[in-house]
């Protein structure tokens, strides 16, 4: 083995370098913003990852409705104006690829099987929507158990409890995403539980590690990294602990067990259904729904605890949306506009971070103002300007929870600015056919979430603090501080 390294080192190294010798042999003929890729290309100690902010504050400012190329910590980028999308729209899948191979390590995480085929997109635009109303209830059940079982294992202070928020998020977001993705069986079985969220940390730790060294080193190191080691370890115990569940529910329907594993099972094609293929993409489901959810969570919570007034308006609207309703249903949540505004606004102002729509270009696109980008592309939309554009969001720096539900009161605007809605000036969740496919699923489970907490107890940071922490930029994203506390003071018996 030790042997073959440095050939293996030679070999990698003169294809990555004949590769970016041919690329620079056809340079794209658009404006560039911050340093040019250097020759070996990027590492986390990189310009990008500290300036990210300001980089793309300045590509905004300069070309808001063009592109530019950026060089950020992974790869350089081609940074394009919402205006392009109707270019993009009409390119299949194949053609425009997500690129979790590239930004979370595929080859070495498993997260590459988002690349193959669209069957998690399939399943959560589909059969996970149509399904909101009908899991509202369970969920709200769960997340209120989940709950109920923390603060069982914490002391209180005079009935007031002090968390952290995210762990706390994270672990009621579990709670509920086990729930729909594998069902009444798997979902208090603390195995799955560690398995769900941890994978999530593995990604991230492989993806950190490799970050800290040049792409065409990764092939050597990734197997000799502890992280990859304990992700190989976790996929075997995602298996095991999977395994029954899919072979119950391969003789069984959707309309028996309406959960994520029926569904992918329902609707799989080919090769797609098989146990392995069937186990990665469970994974990561998990991985596209868990985090994200509890940080945006944990953000809007942020907020709550620094708006007292806030939290007294969106309690109300709650106690008035459930007081005629014996089951939360999917009409209880659509009464929550203005939870349903708030949620919106703090996502607006605390994206969790500044990228969507990533994509690898594996044919040339011909954009509409006659630059064509070459395949290998790799392309983003940053939207951290755009929600910060006077031109879009009057007085935008400004927080307030009502932005989108007055907007909602205008003619004809009912149905428009929903936390849910995507637009070319409402990019959080990626733009068009292609935007996150569980977003309508992440609204109700953070209403419902936020329901729990507001119906049942009084909230606030602890005492003293009155401003919620500042974010700091690391690349494309932006760190939340994750051990800020929330005190939790019952109001019911
Ligand atoms: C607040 C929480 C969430 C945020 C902010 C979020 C955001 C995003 C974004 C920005 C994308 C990429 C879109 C693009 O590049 O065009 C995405 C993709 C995706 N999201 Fe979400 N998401 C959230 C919750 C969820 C949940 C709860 C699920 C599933 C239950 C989910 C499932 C997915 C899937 C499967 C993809 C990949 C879609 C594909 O294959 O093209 N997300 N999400």
């Amino acid at each position: 083995m030790a042997d073959l390294i440095i050939p293996v080192v030679v070999s990698l190294g003169a294809v990555y370098l004949s590769l970016i010798l041919y690329n620079r042999s056809r340079p794209l003929s658009i404006p560039r913003i911050g340093p040019k890729p250097g020759f070996l290309g990027n590492t986390s100690q990189g310009y990008f990852q500290s300036h990210s902010v300001e980089l793309v504050e300045d590509g905004y400012a300069k070309h808001k409705d063009g592109l530019y190329s950026l060089w950020t910590t992974d790869m350089d980028r081609v940074i394009v104006s919402p205006k392009f999308m109707k270019d993009f729209m009409s390119l299949p899948r194949s053609t425009v690829r997500l690129t979790a191979s590239i930004r979370h390590a595929g080859p070495y995480t498993g997260m590459d099987i988002a690349e193959d085929g669209d069957l998690q997109f399939v399943v959560c635009a589909g059969q996970l929507t149509q399904n909101i109303g009908r899991l509202a209830q369970p969920v709200f059940d769960e997340i209120s158990f989940a709950l109920q079982q923390k603060l069982a294992s914490v002391l209180d202070v005079n009935g007031s409890f002090a968390l952290p928020i995210f762990p706390l998020m994270i672990q009621l977001v579990t709670s509920a995403t086990a729930r729909v993705f594998v069902g009444s069986e798997l979902c208090r079985n603390p195995e799955w539980l560690s398995t769900a969220t941890g994978y999530t940390m593995d990604v991230a730790k492989v993806t950190t590690d490799l970050n800290q060294h040049y792409r065409f080193l990764h092939p050597i190191i990734a197997p000799l990294l502890a992280s990859s080691k304990q992700i190989k370890g976790r996929f075997a115990l995602a298996r095991k602990l999977l395994l029954p569940l899919i072979e119950a529910r391969r003789g069984s329907s959707g309309k028996d067990h309406p959960d994520m594993m029926q569904w992918m099972i329902d609707s799989a094609k080919g090769d797609d259904g098989s146990t392995d293929k069937l186990v990665r993409r469970m994974l990561f489901l998990n991985m596209a729904a868990i985090h994200t959810t509890a940080e945006a969570t944990t953000l809007a919570l942020m907020e709550l605890c620094a708006q007292p007034a806030t939290v007294r308006m969106l309690r109300e609207e709650m106690q008035e949306a459930l007081k005629d309703d014996d089951e939360i249903s999917l009409a209880t949540l659509n009464k929550l506009k203005k939870t349903d505004s708030f949620i919106k606004e703090s996502h607006r102002l605390n994206g969790l971070g500044l990228m969507t729509f990533n994509r690898h270009l594996v044919k040339p696109v011909h954009l509409s103002n006659g630059v064509t980008l070459p395949s290998g592309t790799y392309i983003s939309m940053s939207h951290y300007p755009i929600h910060r554009d006077p031109e879009f969001y009057p007085d935008p720096l400004k927080f307030d929870p009502l932005r989108y539900y007055n907007l909602r009161q205008k003619e004809g605007a009912a149905d428009r600015y929903q936390f849910s809605s995507i637009s070319s000036t409402e990019p959080a969740w990626g733009v068009g056919k292609f935007a996150c496919p569980g977003r309508f699923w992440a609204s109700a489970q953070i209403k419902l979430i936020l329901m729990v907490l507001l119906t049942k107890f009084n909230i606030g940071f602890p005492d003293g603090q009155t401003e919620k922490p500042a974010r700091k930029p690391a690349g494309e994203k932006l760190q939340t501080d994750f051990s800020q506390k929330m005190v939790l003071t019952k109001t019911w018996n």
